[in-house]
């Protein structure tokens, strides 16, 4: 079985990346990543200026997934303006990492994208429409009109490859909304989902929340969101003009996790949770694991099942 995948023009060894946000903070990260087993990556959605982010502790980790409260915290887009650009100079692979935008407001996110627009750099840019942890800022992804709007002014400047990064849905009504406001602009990919927003972990040892940020309300990542994640992933899928693609992301920590993802017709395959709590091996097992789910079910290649889940 071989896992090579075709995603925007550009050929992957393989579908799997990081998602924004997990070991793509700094230039180190991002080398370690560069050089991994990892088909793709993405730096940590940037805002103009570098970030701190929420107090710690600010993530979390459980048996069955994670809580996070990061808060943004970031180098600033110029940081890794210069990482994409400076990689697409010397590593002429083609394999520039996708460049990750969450703009504080409408405008920071319209500066940024023209800034990108100008620049030499020809990757493919990732809005984050879906940050849930700061405070005082409401998802982007939840308030339809303005989601509208932004891709709206967005797409009267910006030619390069878009996506956009999706909040989690739980409503068909949702889901119909917002695929036919999508369905009107020329994007790339849907990237189905960031953290279920605002969660809340309780340790019941302590009788105590264990993130620091918002009285411990946060994002909720791994196992907990699977089913959530396969949802929004075939629910965009089956909606979205097939010229707009799906990225999954959401629980995956085993190959069979992925052919679930695969199957729902995602094309690249964002690891996050599994990612922080096993580090950049984790993509070798991802890899040898989907393998192996592959050839017993005597497929060859991703293309044969992709987006093939059956129904009753
Ligand atoms: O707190 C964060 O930095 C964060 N955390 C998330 O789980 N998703 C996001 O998009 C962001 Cl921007």
């Amino acid at each position: 079985a071989v896992l090579k995948t075709e995603f925007l023009g550009q050929k992957y060894e393989n579908p799997f990346m990081n998602a924004s946000g997990v070991h793509c903070l700094t230039v180190n990260e991002l080398d370690e990543l560069k050089r991994s087993k990892a088909g793709a990556f993405i730096t940590k959605s940037a805002t103009t200026l570098e970030r701190a982010g929420n107090p710690e502790p600010r993530y979390y980790a459980t048996a069955l997934g994670s809580i996070n409260s990061m808060g943004l915290p970031n180098k600033g887009f110029q940081y890794y303006l210069d990482y994409v650009v400076d990689y697409q100079k010397n590593d002429s692979d083609g394999k520039a990492p996708f460049f990750s935008v969450a703009g504080m407001s409408r405008d920071e996110n319209i500066n940024i994208l023209k800034i990108i627009q100008r620049s030499d750099f020809q990757g493919v840019t990732e809005l984050n429409l879906s940050c849930p942890n700061v405070p005082g800022k409401p998802q982007v992804g939840y308030d339809f009109q303005m989601t509208e709007q932004i891709l709206t002014q967005v797409f009267e400047f910006f030619r390069k490859p878009l996506g956009v990064k999706l909040p989690p849905y739980f409503d068909f009504a949702h889901f119909d909304i917002v695929a036919n406001i999508l369905n009107k602009f020329p994007l790339a990919y849907v990237n189905c989902v960031n953290s279920v927003g605002n969660g809340l972990y309780v340790d019941a040892a302590s009788e105590s929340v264990v993130i620091k940020p918002k009285n411990g309300f946060g994002g909720i990542g791994g196992d907990y969101i699977k089913p959530t994640a396969l949802a929004n992933v075939r629910a965009f899928y089956t909606r979205l003009n097939p010229t707009i693609k799906v990225i999954g992301t959401g629980g995956i920590a085993s190959g069979q996790d992925a052919f679930e993802h695969l199957l729902c017709g995602a094309t690249m395959l964002q690891v996050g949770t599994a990612l922080y709590e096993e580090g950049i091996s984790v993509f070798e097992r991802l890899e040898k694991e989907l393998k192996e789910v592959m050839t017993q079910k005597g497929y060859k290649t991703i293309e044969e099942f992709r987006g093939q889940l059956r129904t009753l």
